[in-house]
């Protein structure tokens, strides 16, 4: 038995890989943790979340003391913590022997000079970077099982690799255009004015700035133009990507390149059949749709995923079985 420690489980990625790991055979939770000062410190995460009235854990502020029983306890540390608590805390529970799955960016790029830029701070722990993993799981399992510092990927940059990266020797040096629309958990359950009832509608935002485009253009080895938008729904990620393919591409050529998830569980190909957030909303699972022209070589590919699972969480937790060969 993997007993995990769950930092950040009050939040909408915390509490939902609670559910997972608590279900997950082989795993146990050895607590949920939130900030020091926070006021949900002494709740149990059912009273946040009433849907998850099976679940007994209170949760506990991260103090020292908590540190050092999750050293003693645990054999990992989920990070469900925004980009620059991650950071510090994947460093010391990583030096602790722990192994360390952060759902933040702050591990995603192998390139310490990127994180100033899209992420406002510098990176202070070089030596953990340069052990990080991506753990994107259908493309990573080797070294995802080989490293204990595995950096889950952000929810649009798994719903635009699962679909780009198999047809990625096909691609010309005309930048992919992807247009991804999520769901309002994205941005997490802490108060904002763009986030309230109110103020959502659909719009896009992050117009060529946002911090994906990076970290896809990174870990597809090809530049993009990446836009999301915000949706009035709770979960989910729909990215329409328009692709040109390679002069004399053939249909027959783009089904090959997809049939590389025909032994992957959890992402199912159709062609020129398109997916729907709704069926994948609450699963692990990533729908990818495609259809090819031949006559102009575009490709149009359509990934959807729910955003706290696939996108967050429960790529969280197949990294975890992957490591822990489970
Ligand atoms: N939401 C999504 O769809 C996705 C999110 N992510 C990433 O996952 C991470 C978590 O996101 P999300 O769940 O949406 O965020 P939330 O804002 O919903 O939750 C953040 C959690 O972190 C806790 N926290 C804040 N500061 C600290 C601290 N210093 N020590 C311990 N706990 C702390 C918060 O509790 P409190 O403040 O009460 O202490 C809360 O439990 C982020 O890095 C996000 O970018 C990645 C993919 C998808
Ligand atoms: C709707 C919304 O606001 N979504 C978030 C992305 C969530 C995510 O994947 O988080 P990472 O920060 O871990 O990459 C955003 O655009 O910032």
């Amino acid at each position: 038995m993997k007993n995990i420690a769950i930092i950040g489980a009050s939040g909408y990625t915390g509490a939902q890989i609670t559910a997972l790991i608590e279900n997950a055979p082989g795993l146990s939770v050895q607590g949920l943790y939130v900030s020091e000062n926070s006021l949900d410190k002494g709740k149990a995460l059912a009273d946040l979340y009433p849907v998850y009235q099976q679940i007994p854990y209170v949760l506990q502020p991260l103090t020292a003391a908590a540190k050092a029983q999750i050293v003693a306890e645990s054999d990992a540390v989920v990070l469900a913590t925004e980009h620059a608590v991650s950071l510090e805390l994947a460093a010391w529970f990583y030096a602790q022997g722990l192994s360390v799955f952060d759902l933040s960016g702050a591990y995603r790029f192998a390139d310490a000079a990127q994180y100033p830029k899209w992420y406002g701070f510098e990176h202070t722990q070089p030596e953990v970077l340069a052990q990080a993993i991506y753990g994107l799981a259908e493309w990573n399992a080797d070294k995802i099982a080989a490293t204990r510092m595995i950096a889950v990927p952000g929810c649009y940059p798994t719903a635009s690799l699962l679909a780009l990266k198999p047809v990625k020797s096909l691609l010309t040096s005309t930048w992919p255009v992807i247009n991804a629309v999520s769901g309002v958990t994205g941005a997490g359950r802490k108060a904002q004015l763009h986030t309230s009832f109110c103020e959502v509608s659909l719009t896009p935002y992050g117009v060529l700035g946002h911090r994906h485009q990076p970290e896809i253009a990174t870990h597809l080895g090809q530049q993009v133009i990446f836009t999301p938008h915000l949706g009035n729904f709770k979960r989910g990620i729909l990215a329409t990507i328009t692709a040109q393919l390679q002069p004399g591409t053939t249909t027959e050529q783009v089904a090959q390149a997809y049939s590389v998830y025909d032994d992957s569980p959890l992402v199912k190909v159709t062609h020129n059949r398109f997916p729907k957030v709704d069926d994948v909303v609450l699963t692990p699972n990533c729908h990818i749709g495609w259809k090819f022209d031949e006559a102009s070589g575009y490709l149009v590919v359509a990934s959807a995923i729910d955003n706290l699972m696939k996108g967050a969480a429960s790529q969280a937790l197949q990294c975890i079985k992957i490591h822990f060969n489970l």
